[in-house]
């Protein structure tokens, strides 16, 4: 059987306390491995060990010698892409078509992106008079925050990671990586990458564990840590920003969101449709930019939602092996519980089901999996849980609307504001309607078409601060400025 250890300064090691949790595939509900769960005794070594190396040769090193390994990080996640696609696979189930073309490209493409972007990155000067005439210099240095945690989820484990992890070492800090219980596997192969790559012993550290009583309390409760960035459901965010608050340490937040797509009778049906049924329905609905809600100009709504079940219906269900396969499993069973009882709640609510709304049948050898049908209702109030909550699953609720002024309103009800999808071919009204959207992200005739310089987050209770370019940089340093009077 598979062990799955931690990678502390440098090496893998197992709990002293012997502890260990099952990791399962959820393709088929097998057990991948024993994964070791730190305690707080393997969390303070990992923090020390990333102190230490802060002090060492990372901290000192110019930002020209830090990003020529972390390209030797993105060289080596490449040179072993079958590796990771694998484990990534193993881990969440998704089809390796996705995870070939998403997370393990990125995986990479988070530590290029950072490390030449902190090589063309200016600071701030300004000349200042004085009264003896002579003047002063201002000018402004940036220096690495320090020791980072890092606590990431399981829908895009190394994707996600990594776009942390990428800038932060980019930017000359140590992190404590903190991934998820149900997806261990790829955090842990990265130290192997990072070890070959020359990162010295102690800039990456990986803790393995579970949220609560876990690693992860222990590392956010841990006093040594400078700052801390998660992405993840918005409950555990407010966690996080309690136990950070001891000692003031800053926060960088991505949390849940309950995604609206509007679709305008002027929008190429084609394009909304191709673009709705990937923003409900890729990575099994997994994403935390998805599409819940979806709300269509009256005049159209009976040929789109025609039109989006004959899309979800013909989206293949498989394991990720299946190169036909384009719809995995949910992450776990608990997961599963989690999307069914939204399915029965929209039946409780007297949703129409258009399609969907139940497991499908698997062969028996994928009988055990977290397999759920890709599923759109029609037919829900406003305040129902179905159509206010983060449900997480490959679902969604189809609304229509009259005015455009009523589908802003809709798009803004909730206290989410993480991302939104505008489907128009007038552009005017598409820069009017983005323009009111409340959400950190607005995608015009797109979904997910991401450019890493960007600003990256949510508003209102879908985060705070923003990650991307310049924005990245500004939460992984300490920006000091010197005053020197001439
Ligand atoms: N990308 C996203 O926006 C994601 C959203 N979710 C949402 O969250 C729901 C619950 O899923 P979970 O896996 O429980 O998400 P979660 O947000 O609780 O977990 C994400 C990470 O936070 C850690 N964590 C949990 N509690 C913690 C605590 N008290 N202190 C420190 N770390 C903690 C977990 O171990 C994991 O590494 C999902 O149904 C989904 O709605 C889940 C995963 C990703
Ligand atoms: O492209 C990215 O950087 C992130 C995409 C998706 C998420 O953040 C998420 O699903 O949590």
């Amino acid at each position: 059987m598979k062990e799955i250890k931690h990678f502390i300064n440098g090496a893998f090691v197992g709990s002293a306390s012997g502890r260990t949790f099952e990791d399962i595939n959820p393709a088929n509900g097998q057990v991948i491995g024993q994964v070791h769960e730190a305690g707080r005794v393997e969390v303070d070594t990992a923090v020390k060990a990333a102190r230490a190396a802060l002090k060492g040769p990372w901290g000192k090193m110019s930002v020209a010698e830090r990003a020529e390994i972390l390209h030797r990080v993105a060289d080596g996640i490449t040179a072993r892409f079958d590796e990771f696609l694998e484990a990534e696979c193993l881990d969440t189930g998704k089809p390796k078509s996705l995870a070939s073309h998403i997370d393990i490209p990125r995986g990479a493409a988070n530590f290029k992106v950072f490390a030449d972007l902190l090589k063309n990155v200016a600071n701030e000067a300004f000349e200042m008079a004085t009264p003896d005439g002579a003047g002063a210099l201002n000018y402004g240095v940036r220096r690495p925050k320090g020791v980072i945690g890092v606590i990431s989820p399981w829908n895009l484990p190394l994707l996600l990671m990594t776009w942390k992890v990428g800038p932060a070492l980019a930017c000359g800090n140590c992190v404590v990586v903190k991934p998820s219980e149900e997806t261990p596997l790829t955090a842990t192969l990265l130290g192997e990458v990072m070890q070959a790559a020359g990162v010295p012993a102690g800039v990456y550290n990986v803790v393995h564990g579970f949220g609560g009583d876990s690693a992860g309390a222990f590392l956010t409760e841990h006093p040594d840590v400078d700052a801390y960035t998660f992405t993840g459901e918005t409950g555990t965010g407010e966690t996080i920003m309690r136990a950070a608050a001891k000692g003031v340490r800053q926060v960088s937040l991505e949390l849940g969101g309950k995604n609206a797509g509007i679709v305008f009778a002027d929008c190429d049906m084609d394009k909304a449709i191709e673009g709705t049924l990937r923003s409900a329905f890729a990575n099994c609905g997994q994403v935390c930019l998805g599409t819940e809600r979806v709300y269509v100009e009256r005049p159209i709504f009976d040929e789109f939602v025609a039109r989006l079940k004959a899309g979800a219906e013909a989206l293949v269900i498989g394991p990720p092996d299946d190169a036909s396969s384009n719809f995995g499993p949910l992450v776990s069973l608990k997961h599963r519980e989690k999307v069914l009882s939204y399915y029965q709640q929209a039946l409780d609510d007297g949703a129409t089901v258009v399609t969907g709304g139940s497991v499908p049948d698997m062969p028996a050898h994928l009988a055990g999996g977290a397999w759920v049908q890709p599923t759109i209702w029609t037919g829900l109030t406003d305040d129902s849980a179905v159509v206010t909550e983060e449900i997480f699953g490959p679902c969604c609720h189809i609304r229509p609307f009259d005015t455009e002024e009523e589908a802003i309103e809709l798009a803004n009800s909730l206290p989410y504001g993480l991302a939104s999808a505008i489907w128009t071919e007038n552009s005017s009204r598409a820069h009017r309607v983005a323009g009111q959207i409340e959400a950190g992200i607005v995608w015009v005739n797109s979904w997910f078409l991401r450019d890493l310089r960007t600003a990256f987050g949510g508003s209102k209770q879908s985060g705070i601060g923003r990650e991307g370019g310049v924005h990245s940089l500004e939460f992984y340093t300490e920006l000091k400025n010197i005053c020197v009077k001439l």
